[in-house]
């Protein structure tokens, strides 16, 4: 099977002015394919959110490359880069800010398909089908994000990644800020969308427990490398690197 993403050697380096250079991210590879649950786990700074970055192009990669269903979209720039965001989507740790506060959650679910020319009407009914496949009311889509629970304006959050019919979501911490219940029910919420829509995730989390539950693999990542990867129940009972036995350690 091919797979939907391919990440080779890739590389970030940040430079700053009068410091060191800092390798947040380096020679990282891997593959993602099509259907499967890639967790990203490592330390606070091991470079976990520069990789979701790099693969969703908001920042730009100093070497490597990402190919994304067959095409290398490393260097894509303008209009052709705006095509791929079609097929990858973020979702991130603080749903609330990643809405504008002046507009309603219906606005942001469904901008994407205004940029698309699509009618007021058919927004309206789309973003009503999303909200229900993500268990919310229709009516959510004239709450502004102040409006409602963090749980309900991740599920808004979801809703809007999934508009674009995207083949890939990348989870940045997106279940970190919610309490453990609500944690619970959107990960069921990704599984089942997962299954329906044969979606796959790169899901990138602090919580070894919830990787081990919820992922099909596992990179483990420290100081920029991945420096294990495996199933998550073989990574976590039987960790190679002292690293991860570490990692596992600090949770279990
Ligand atoms: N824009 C930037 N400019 C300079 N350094 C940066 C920038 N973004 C990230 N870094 C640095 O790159 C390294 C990796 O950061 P990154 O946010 O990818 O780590 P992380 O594993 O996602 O951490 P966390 O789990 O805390 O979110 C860190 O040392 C961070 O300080």
């Amino acid at each position: 099977m091919e797979p939907i993403l391919q990440v080779n050697h890739l590389k970030k380096v940040f430079h700053q002015r009068g410091k060191r250079d800092i390798a947040a991210v380096n020679d990282v590879s891997f593959c993602l394919y099509p259907g499967e649950i890639l967790g990203i786990v490592g330390e606070s700074g091991s470079g976990k959110s520069t990789v979701a970055k790099l693969i969703t192009r908001l920042e730009d990669v100093t070497d490597g490359q990402i190919v994304l269903d067959g095409q290398d979209i490393t260097h894509l720039k303008g209009s052709v880069l705006k095509e791929t965001y079609g097929k990858i989507q973020m979702v991130f740790q603080n749903p609330v800010g990643s809405f504008d506060p002046r507009r309603t959650l219906g606005d942001g679910i469904g901008e994407s398909l205004k940029n698309k020319g699509v009618s007021k009407a058919e927004i309206r009914a789309k973003v009503a089908e999303l909200l229900e496949q993500c268990g919310l009311e229709p009516e959510y889509m004239d709450r502004y994000p102040h409006q409602v629970s963090g749980g309900q304006c991740q599920r808004a959050a979801i809703a809007r990644a999934l508009a674009v019919d995207p083949k890939v979501i990348i989870c940045d911490e997106a279940t970190s800020a919610l309490d453990v219940t609500v944690q619970k029910r959107v990960i069921d919420l990704l599984q089942n969308l997962q299954e329906n829509k044969n979606l796959s995730y790169v899901f990138i989390c602090h919580n070894l427990a919830l990787v081990q539950q919820f992922c099909d693999r596992v990179i483990v990542m420290k100081d920029g490398r991945v420096v294990e990867e495996g199933i998550p129940d073989e990574v976590i009972q039987n960790p190679k690197e002292e690293y991860t036995k570490m990692l596992v350690e600090s949770v279990f």
